[in-house]
């Protein structure tokens, strides 16, 4: 664990502050409020209707609460297209392996670099000398992203023919090279096997210590959670139920009780 954020004394990156979300009738989110602290690995876990997706799609801007705020280092993000997160320094992967498949793993990092650094293609157009110079950065990310993740022997290779557990770290080096300040992983571990999710929750880890990201995990795989987390934050019905160490979430008999009345 990382001694220096496992106290709350750190600054939030994200600040989600009494966050309500109706769809008609359903309360999806109740007053939700938690921060993320700069440099920790945030666990987000609950049973099925818990309300974490919504709230990871409240991060990254695919909703908008009905009520309540969200701070980005200070600054409320709910006014922003969701297309500027990503050069606000928040990253996301998805549930479902979202690569383009036909490309190659370096075209496809060098994307994920492409929609942090070049926001608008007209403007970029008109000039082509920074134009360039953020192209040669696109491709050094992606060459050190292609490093740090062990992907040369297959970086010239159309990403659908990799196995899964390879075309994750793909997925993960895309989110990556938008260079997050704060990363979210929205369900990681679905369809991984033991040795991949193992491997996954090092990576993780890795994340954080040698790239200095803070990390949201969502996620059920619960030992994973469990095992990387700093900090575990508990929801059930559209509610907080817990937040805390890994080991005091696991005895809170609220949390308990929701595991074992959600049938998980
Ligand atoms: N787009 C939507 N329209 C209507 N209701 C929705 C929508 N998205 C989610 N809900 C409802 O909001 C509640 C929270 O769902 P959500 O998907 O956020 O939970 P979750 O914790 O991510 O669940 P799971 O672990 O099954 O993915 C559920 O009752 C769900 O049916």
């Amino acid at each position: 664990m990382h001694a220096a954020v496992t106290g709350a004394a750190g600054a939030a990156v994200i600040s989600i502050r009494e966050v309500t979300v109706r769809f008609g009738g359903i309360l999806a989110l109740d007053g939700v409020g938690f921060d993320i602290i700069a440099g920790e690995i945030l666990g987000l876990i609950g049973p099925n209707g818990a309300g974490k997706t919504t709230l990871f799609n409240c991060l990254s801007r695919l909703y908008t609460p009905t009520s309540g705020d969200i701070e980005f280092e200070g600054e409320s993000i709910l006014g922003l297209e969701p297309h500027r997160i990503a050069g606000l320094g928040i990253g996301r992967t998805f549930q479902n392996v979202a690569a383009f498949s036909n490309l190659s793993v370096r075209d496809n990092i060098r994307v994920g670099g492409h929609s942090a650094t070049v926001g608008d293609p007209i403007t970029d157009a008109f000039r082509l000398g920074r134009a360039r110079r953020e192209r040669a950065k696109i491709d050094r990310t992606a060459q050190d992203l292609i490093d740090w993740l062990d992907l040369g022997e297959v970086a010239e290779l159309p990403v659908a023919g990799l196995p899964f557990g390879w075309q994750k770290r793909v997925e993960m080096a895309r989110a990556l090279a938008t260079e997050p300040k704060l990363l979210l992983l929205d369900e990681p571990a679905a369809g991984l096997n033991h040795d991949e999710v193992e491997a996954l929750g090092d990576l993780i880890r890795r994340v954080r210590d040698e790239r200095g990201v803070t990390v949201l995990l969502v996620e059920h795989h619960m030992s994973l959670v469990m095992s990387v987390s700093d900090r575990v934050v508990v929801m059930n019905f559209g509610r907080k139920i817990a937040e805390g160490p890994p080991a005091a979430v696991q005895q809170n008999p609220e949390v308990v009780a929701a595991y074992l009345g959600g049938g998980e």
